[in-house]
């Protein structure tokens, strides 16, 4: 925990929907005048894209075929700590970004496949926001989870987290389906091992359900709307959530169990507005003390 320069680690699968929530975070920001710095999990990848194929390459022949961008050590986590732990401890620190495509590439004026140079955060921030696939994880070489104020799980069910992330490789990355039904299952074995174990570490998840058949996600012809879906919103420590407040603010909602309540996929970005303003504010106060 870093009272004086909080963290909130935002911790999703690919195409789970982190970098979407992201923008619901920007606005409680400019809302309550708070200055966040972003990081993006990304930029903590130990290799571009071509290195990163030769290794699965070498790897493959060599008998492992559970390595992928999920797996530890596919990602700068110590670093990745030691960013962390430097911004808790100072307020300073620096990334870089991971260029997955022409837009991005015409953003940042480096090459899609490849990093940007690292560069250091403004010098006066109220906190840290993280976003990507390993913010919370505890293993034997880093405990990411002990060093972040606020962790939120981002997790739709498994069907409609393919539906999606089929969906945006397609339209902004340029893959053919099969080519990330590929990386799906190559994946699969770190997903398990390495990304879900984040999601009982965190304070919040909200789960995405689809109200609509998804049996085959491979041939869904768009991604399931906000008023085809419910979300599950459920709190680690229910202590001090006001439920009552929640159920009557949210149209539609109600409490599935004492720690849950359920809402109406439409109303995802009022209910984190709600919840988490409170929250991100109490960090900001108390930092201020600090
Ligand atoms: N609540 C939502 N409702 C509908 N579509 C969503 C929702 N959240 C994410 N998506 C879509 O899913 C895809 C993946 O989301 P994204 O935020 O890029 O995921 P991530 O950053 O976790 O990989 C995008 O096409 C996005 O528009
Ligand atoms: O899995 C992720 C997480 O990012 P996201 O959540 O944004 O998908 C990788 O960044 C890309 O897949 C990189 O691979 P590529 O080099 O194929 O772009």
């Amino acid at each position: 925990m870093s009272k004086k320069h909080p963290i909130i680690s935002v911790v999703g699968s690919s195409g789970a929907g982190t970098s979407t929530v992201k923008s619901t975070f920007d606005q409680i920001f400019r809302r309550e005048g708070i200055k966040a710095v972003s990081i993006e999990g990304d930029a903590f990848h130990r290799f571009n894209r071509a290195d990163m194929k030769e290794e699965l390459q070498n790897r493959y022949e060599s008998g492992d075929q559970g390595f992928s961008h999920f797996s530890y050590e596919a990602n700068e986590l110590k670093e990745l700590e030691r960013v962390f732990r430097e911004y808790g401890e100072t307020g300073k620190g620096k990334t870089r970004h991971y260029v997955h495509d022409d837009a991005e590439a015409e953003k940042y004026g480096t090459p899609p496949g490849h990093f940007t140079d690292w560069s250091e955060f403004d010098s006066q921030s109220d906190l840290l926001f993280y976003e990507g696939l390993h913010g919370c994880v505890v293993n034997d070489e880093v405990n990411l989870s002990a060093l972040a104020d606020l962790k939120i799980g981002v997790v739709p069910v498994i069907n409609l987290e393919w539906i999606q992330k089929i969906h945006r490789d397609r339209a902004s990355r340029g893959y053919t389906t099969e080519a990330v039904t590929d990386v799906i299952l190559r994946r699969m074995h770190a997903y398990v091992h390495c990304i879900c174990p984040q999601f009982t570490e965190t304070d919040i998840n909200f789960q995405r359900v689809p109200v609509v058949d998804t049996s085959n996600p491979f041939i869904a012809r768009w991604i399931p709307t906000a008023d085809e879906s419910l979300v599950v919103i459920r709190f680690k420590n229910p202590r001090g959530i006001d439920f009552p407040y929640l159920t009557s603010m949210i149209a539609g909602s109600w409490m599935s169990r004492a720690n849950s309540i359920v809402i109406p996929g439409n109303k995802q970005d009022l209910a984190m507005q709600l919840i988490l303003t409170p929250l991100i504010e109490r960090l900001v106060r108390e930092a201020q003390r600090a």
